[in-house]
C-alpha cells in the first residue's frame, strides 16, 4: 500500500476544517497558546518505510500520550506485579476523575487515567530515576534526542491541584510508597515531553512488532506485554471516548490533552496524528476525523 498520497489526502481533506471546531486545552497558558490551526499526520510501517503530511514535523507537548511509554517502562520493570495496585478496566469517567478511587480502595482503574499513571509512576520511582529513564527510552525509540518542556513541567505543578489530590488520596490508602512529591514531579515531567508526530510514530513503533524496538529490534516488552498494552489503549486510552474510538475507528489508540493521538495497526503500522484543538473528553477532534477517515480508506482496524 502506498501511504504518502493517501496521508497527502488526508490533510487536504481535513485542511478547510483547521481552526474550526473543538476547543485547545486551557488550563496551563503554554497549552492555550498553540494557534488551533495546525495538523499533522506520520507513520511508520514494521518494515521502516515511513509517510508524512501537514505540520508532522512541529514539537507538541505530548502530555498523557506519555502514559503509553510510562506503562511499558514499568511493565518490564515489574512484571505482573504492577497489576496489584492497577486496574484494566475502562473507567467511563473524565481521565482526572477522583469519584471512584474511594470506593475502590484508591486502586485505579486502569494504566491511562491520571490516578493509574500516577500509581505507576510512583513503582517506576521505587525503582529508578524515572525522569531520565523515561527520556532515555524515548530518545532510543524515536532514534532522536527527546526533552521535557519546562515552561510546561513548571505549570503542571502549579495548577496540578487534582493531581496532587489523586496522589495524596492513593497514598491514603497505602497504594503509593513514595512521598508523594517526587512522583507528582516525575508525573508532570511525563506530560510536559516535547516530540512531533514524526517522532511518535517511530517511537511508538514496538508497539506493532511484538515489542520489538523499531530500529534495533531488541525487545521493549515481548509479545503478550505488547498484546496486553494494544488491549489496554483500545479500552482505556481515549478516556470515557474509548467506546466511540473503537465504533469509529477500530485501532487501539492513546491520546493526549496537547492533540496528539498515537495508534497501532498491529503487525503493520503505528501513526500519529495532531490537532491541537478537542473535543470535551479531550482528544483531538480533527485528529479523530483523521484516523477515521485512515481507517475507512484503507480498511485496516483490528474488526
Ligand atoms: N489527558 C491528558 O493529557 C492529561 C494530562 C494533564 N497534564 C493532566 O495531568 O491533567
Amino acid at each position: 500500500m502506498h501511504f504518502q498520497p493517501l496521508l497527502d489526502d488526508i490533510a487536504a481533506t481535513l485542511r478547510p476544517e483547521l481552526g474550526r471546531g473543538g476547543q485547545v486545552a486551557s488550563y496551563i497558558p503554554a497549552l492555550a497558546r498553540v494557534p488551533a490551526a495546525q495538523f499533522g499526520i506520520a507513520l511508520r510501517t514494521c518494515d521502516g518505510e515511513e509517510a508524512q503530511a501537514g505540520d508532522s514535523g512541529t514539537p507538541f507537548s505530548i502530555q498523557s500520550i506519555s502514559k503509553l511509554f510510562s506503562l511499558a517502562l514499568a511493565m518490564r520493570e515489574l512484571g505482573d506485579t504492577l497489576w496489584e495496585r492497577i486496574g484494566r478496566e475502562p473507567s467511563g469517567n473524565p481521565f482526572n476523575s477522583l469519584v471512584q478511587l474511594e470506593a475502590e480502595h484508591g486502586i485505579p482503574r486502569n494504566p491511562f487515567i491520571n490516578a493509574g499513571a500516577l500509581a505507576v509512576t510512583d513503582r517506576l520511582v521505587s525503582r529508578c530515576d524515572a525522569k531520565a529513564r523515561m527520556l532515555a527510552l524515548l530518545s532510543s525509540l524515536c532514534g532522536e534526542p527527546v526533552g521535557f518542556d519546562a515552561e510546561v513541567a513548571a505549570s503542571e505543578a502549579a495548577t496540578g491541584f487534582r493531581n496532587v489530590a489523586l496522589a495524596n488520596f492513593m497514598k491514603s490508602f497505602g497504594r503509593i510508597d513514595n512521598d508523594v512529591g517526587p512522583v507528582l514531579d516525575a508525573y508532570f515531567h511525563d506530560c510536559a515531553i516535547t516530540m512531533s508526530c514524526v517522532q511518535l510514530a517511530r517511537a511508538a513503533g514496538f508497539l506493532c512488532r511484538d515489542g520489538a524496538h523499531p530500529y534495533t529490534g531488541e525487545p521493549v516488552l515481548n509479545e503478550r506485554q505488547t498484546r496486553r498494552v494494544n488491549a489496554l489503549m483500545l479500552t482505556c486510552g481515549t478516556y470515557d471516548a474509548a467506546g466511540e474510538f473503537a465504533f469509529r475507528i477500530g485501532l487501539p489508540c492513546k491520546s493526549g490533552v496537547g492533540g496528539g493521538i498515537v495508534a497501532v495497526v498491529p503487525d503493520r503500522l503505528t501513526l500519529c496524528v495532531w490537532s491541537p484543538a478537542l473535543e470535551p473528553s479531550g482528544n483531538s477532534l480533527l485528529g479523530m476525523k483523521a484516523l477515521e477517515l485512515f481507517a475507512a480508506k484503507t480498511g485496516l482496524s483490528i474488526f
